[in-house]
């Protein structure tokens, strides 16, 4: 992967690693998308051997530039030229639509170095514009609110994990889930699924993969009204991570179908922390923690293969 410079002129690309709910990132500036990054080159990035290490990688990049270079044939719902937007991929190289974690550590990310030196913005992504309200920051910590959208219910479906096979209801958040409430699944039963050998879907359910996840039932309600749950997920192109922020707003508009309800706000523990979700008629947020941990420099030649 490089920047458009030719030949063994490359520079030393800068990085930022950064976590929400420990669902970790690798972020590049990248403005006027010069950089080409193949499938190959992201999930050596995100490999936790070879490369830095990550569940995904962040290209914070201007979304004219996307459209410019070819990367996007247009821009997205609501998105406008000037918008920063969060170019996502998975782990193993693949594009996924939104990352909801990823929006709140980008968000952070764009005011920690100066790029934003407003609270409210909006965020570019390819399930559209994401507005966010970053409520507090310093260069580490941030506590950032990303509007989600619209929360699609479909039908159920069933996914198979091990020996058990759970029942879900699919949803979309602009990237598709599977969200599977388990009444009397506690806390321990919850920590104790083996995704070792990772989940198996039914073969038409989703044309292009889910995102998976076991979520307890709701108890009840804390000191604010929001219902709290525990959940565990298993990324589509990433494997389990230890939390997924479109997949916990799938997972709370799923426990409030279970209450037979369609709104209300829940608070969501997963094994990387703690998250409010709110689910309304017209959308939908996610609120929770970001930390920028670490900066450097790939050096130039990262990733030509050892010989
Ligand atoms: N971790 C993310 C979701 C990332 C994309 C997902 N793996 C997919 O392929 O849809 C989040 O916080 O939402």
């Amino acid at each position: 992967m490089t920047a458009t410079t030719s030949g063994d002129q490359t520079p030393a690309l800068h990085f930022v690693k950064g976590h929400g709910t420990q669902n970790d990132f690798v972020i590049l500036t990248d403005p006027a998308a010069h950089l080409d990054l193949t499938q190959a080159h992201v999930a050596a990035l995100c490999d936790r051997r070879r490369g830095i290490g990550a569940d995904g990688l962040l290209r914070v990049v201007r979304s004219a530039a996307l459209v410019e270079r070819g990367v996007l044939d247009a821009l997205p719902d609501g998105v406008a030229p000037d918008d920063w937007f969060m170019d996502y991929r998975n782990a193993d190289g693949s594009v996924a639509e939104m990352c909801g974690n990823g929006v709140r550590v980008f968000a952070h990310h764009l005011r920690a170095s100066g790029l934003v030196a407003a609270d409210r913005f909006t965020v570019g992504s390819r399930a559209g514009a994401r507005p966010v309200v970053v409520h507090a920051h310093d260069a580490v910590h941030a506590d950032v609110t990303v509007e989600m959208g619209t929360v699609r219910r479909d039908g159920d479906s069933l996914v198979r994990i091990g020996d058990d096979v759970y029942r879900g209801v699919m949803i979309d958040v602009g990237n598709p889930h599977l969200a599977c409430v388990v009444p009397d699944l506690t806390a321990t039963d919850l920590a104790a699924i083996d995704f070792s050998d990772g989940v198996v879907l039914e073969p038409d359910a989703f044309a292009h993969g889910a995102n998976v996840e076991i979520v307890t039932a709701p108890g009840t309600p804390d000191g604010q009204g929001r219902l709290p749950a525990s959940m565990r997920v298993f990324e589509r192109g990433v494997g389990e991570t230890r939390s997924c922020g479109t997949g916990l707003v799938a997972a709370g508009a799923a426990v409030l179908a279970h209450q037979g309800e369609s709104a209300g706000t829940l608070c969501i523990t997963v094994p990387g922390g703690r998250v409010e979700v709110g689910i309304r008629a017209d959308g939908s947020h996610l609120r929770g923690p970001s930390m920028l941990v670490a900066e450097g420099h790939l050096r130039p030649g990262w990733d030509r293969p050892a010989s």
